[in-house]
């Protein structure tokens, strides 16, 4: 039984489910910022509801190819303790950003195969965290979509790293048994319709974690 995994639980946009998320067990929430997406906030929203979590839950504010000065702007009005970037981002425009606002930065692969991964090296030094994701469909992150697992099991880790798509309450022990990831990061997994969070599915999903 692995009572530390790490658990995000993706696209929260209201107070009640935000609250019921933490209550849940996730260790990080996350608050999407990009206008296409189901699960879209505004900079207002998502400072007002960053300002709910205090102790030891994260915010990790999600936004996609967005430019220097909108990125600094998210970040100096929203306080997260993370940015997560899930676009086209470089190495070397994240380690600037990383610089400027001294705020840990994570990015998101799409995994198609085991030579993604092979590239994801280039991150190392630029980011605090890969989170190896199904790669885009129609939204960049947030699909619901798996990938295959094995390709992480024995690839030689040099970044900390967490494992995304498609995770479910009924999948989520299988995939951290087979992939050994510290972290599970779930969004359309835990909703009844898009960018719609389910109470009881985020606490099945987060017990699921805590017990594999
Ligand atoms: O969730 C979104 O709508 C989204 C939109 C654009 C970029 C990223 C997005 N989500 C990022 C996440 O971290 C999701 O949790 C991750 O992609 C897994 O999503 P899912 O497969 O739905 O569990």
């Amino acid at each position: 039984m692995s009572t530390d995994t790490l658990i995000k639980i993706c696209g929260l946009s209201t107070p009640e489910t935000l609250s019921a998320a933490i209550g849940a067990g996730a260790t990080h929430v996350g608050l999407v910022h990009f206008e296409p997406s189901p699960r879209h906030v505004s900079i207002e929203d998502a400072a007002h509801l960053r300002a709910m979590v205090s102790g030891s839950v994260k915010v990790v504010l999600l936004t996609v190819n967005a430019d220097v000065q909108t990125t600094g702007k998210a970040i100096e009005l929203v306080k997260p303790d993370i940015i997560q970037f899930h676009g086209n981002e470089t190495p070397e425009w994240i380690a600037l950003v990383r610089e400027k606002t001294k705020i840990e930065a994570w990015k998101a692969l799409g995994v198609k195969d085991a030579e993604t991964l092979a590239k994801s090296a280039r991150y190392q030094g630029a980011v605090d965290r890969l989170l190896f994701d199904a790669p885009a469909k129609a939204l960049p992150g947030g699909n619901g979509e798996t990938f295959r697992w094995d390709v992480l099991k024995d690839f030689d880790h040099r970044i900390p790293w967490g494992l995304a798509g498609g995770l479910t309450p009924d999948n989520v022990a299988e995939a951290i048994r087979e992939t050994g990831t510290e972290l599970v990061d779930t969004s359309s997994g835990v909703e009844s319709a898009a960018g719609v969070k389910d109470v009881d599915k985020m606490s099945a999903f987060c017990k699921a974690a805590i017990e594999a």
